[in-house]
């Protein structure tokens, strides 16, 4: 824990990173997996369950919490930490990705967005400055730039607009965000599937000298190898010494490969929207409890678990709860994702930090290919 925002690399084996962010609310240890709670709530889960699984920071959306409960709302009940009563650290993103993606987007140009809030219809502008503003009143440790996520595939004039401008909005909500010690504005790489944009983009953004940098507009439909190739090319321009987030991912398998490439921080609703749904992430790959295949397996889901969630119950309770859409189907399998989540990236950590990241990424990926046996 320090006064102000630190990090720091612990260890490296290739181009995967074992490292810490030091922050006033607490250390997030990277590579990290950080859950998704939306509306100040990690959906179907208590926060001190989140907690001992291993979360060091959650991620709250500024999009849906300045629509409700309101940001000065928040403000005035205390901050969000208060509000929702988790003392650690929270990144919060700007908006913009649920603006384009949830809204009924009204306009969007040099000054920033107006948008209709799908709660009530009630017309919204979010400039650049108002995203770091809010982000502000929510009491958000980490802040990201307000940037303009392009939906692929879009034609390369389309992406480099949109890249362009969110070089200008990352300067802009740098000045908004002035100088706060303890907390961090994390600006966003941009440049949709095209290389010499998100080289662009990472350089022009390094030239910030921020205090952490994220790779955005990607898991947004394309091709596992896209996202990769993307990587690939981006990292090399993001400043080694900062931590580095890759925005929305994602599955396990994604992960892995991410972290090879260097990333240190992610987020994704995979877990906690999929065990909703009834799929649960197991040691043995995924694991879909709705099948009628599992009506009357008395197994576990992995009865080596130190979740109860998956070593506690049978799969054919978990079917059943699933087929009756009962509360608990989703609270069970959120809880064993979210643990799945956090015991890959222990994992991750650990294989890092004793030189053996390698064989661990084969060994997970063998035993998720070998299948539920
Ligand atoms: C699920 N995929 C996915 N891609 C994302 C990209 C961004 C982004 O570029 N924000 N500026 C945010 C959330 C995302 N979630």
């Amino acid at each position: 824990m320090t006064e102000t925002f630190q990090f720091k690399l612990t260890a490296t084996d290739g181009k995967a990173r074992r490292g810490e962010v030091s922050m006033p609310r607490g250390t997030i240890r990277t590579p990290a997996f950080m859950p998704v709670g939306t509306v100040g709530t990690v959906k179907a889960m208590y926060l001190d369950q989140v907690r001992d699984l291993g979360a060091d920071i959650i991620l709250g959306n500024t999009y849906h919490l300045m629509l409700r409960p309101g940001a000065e709302r928040v403000a005035r009940l205390g901050g969000l930490h208060e509000l929702i009563r988790w003392k650690h650290p929270i990144l919060t993103d700007s908006g913009g990705f649920q603006v384009m993606s949830l809204s009924g987007l009204r306009k969007l140009d040099e000054q920033g967005v107006t948008f209709k809030s799908h709660v009530d219809g009630a017309l919204h502008h979010m400039s650049p400055e108002r995203s770091i503003e809010i982000q502000g009143l929510l009491g958000s440790d980490i802040q990201m730039q307000l940037d303009e996520c392009v939906a692929l595939p879009a034609s390369p004039k389309e992406i480099e607009r949109a890249m362009e401008m969110s070089l200008r909005w990352a300067e802009r909500c740098k000045v908004a965000f002035g100088d706060q010690p303890g907390k961090a504005m994390f600006g966003i790489v941009q440049g949709g599937d095209i290389p010499h944009l998100r080289v662009r983009s990472a350089q022009a953004l390094a030239a910030l000298d921020l205090k952490g940098y994220a790779i955005g507009g990607l898991a947004v439909g394309e091709p596992q190898e896209v996202m990769l190739d993307m990587i690939d090319t981006t990292i090399p321009h993001m400043p080694a010494e900062k931590p580095r987030y890759l925005m929305g991912v994602g599955t396990p398998d994604d992960m892995l490969k991410s972290v090879a490439r260097g990333v240190d921080m992610f987020d994704c609703v995979m877990p906690t929207r999929s065990g909703r749904h009834g799929l649960a992430f197991t040691r043995r790959g995924r694991i879909n409890l709705r099948n009628a295949r599992h009506a009357e397996d008395m197994r576990p889901l992995d009865e080596e678990s130190s979740c109860p969630a998956a070593r506690d119950y049978s799969r054919a309770y978990l079917h059943h709860l699933v087929r009756a859409n009962e509360s608990l189907g989703g609270m069970l399998l959120t809880w064993n994702n979210l643990s799945y989540y956090q015991d890959l990236m222990a994992g991750i950590r650990k294989a890092i930090e004793e030189g053996r990241f390698a064989d661990f990424m084969a060994q997970t990926q063998e035993e998720w290919a070998r299948g539920d046996l």
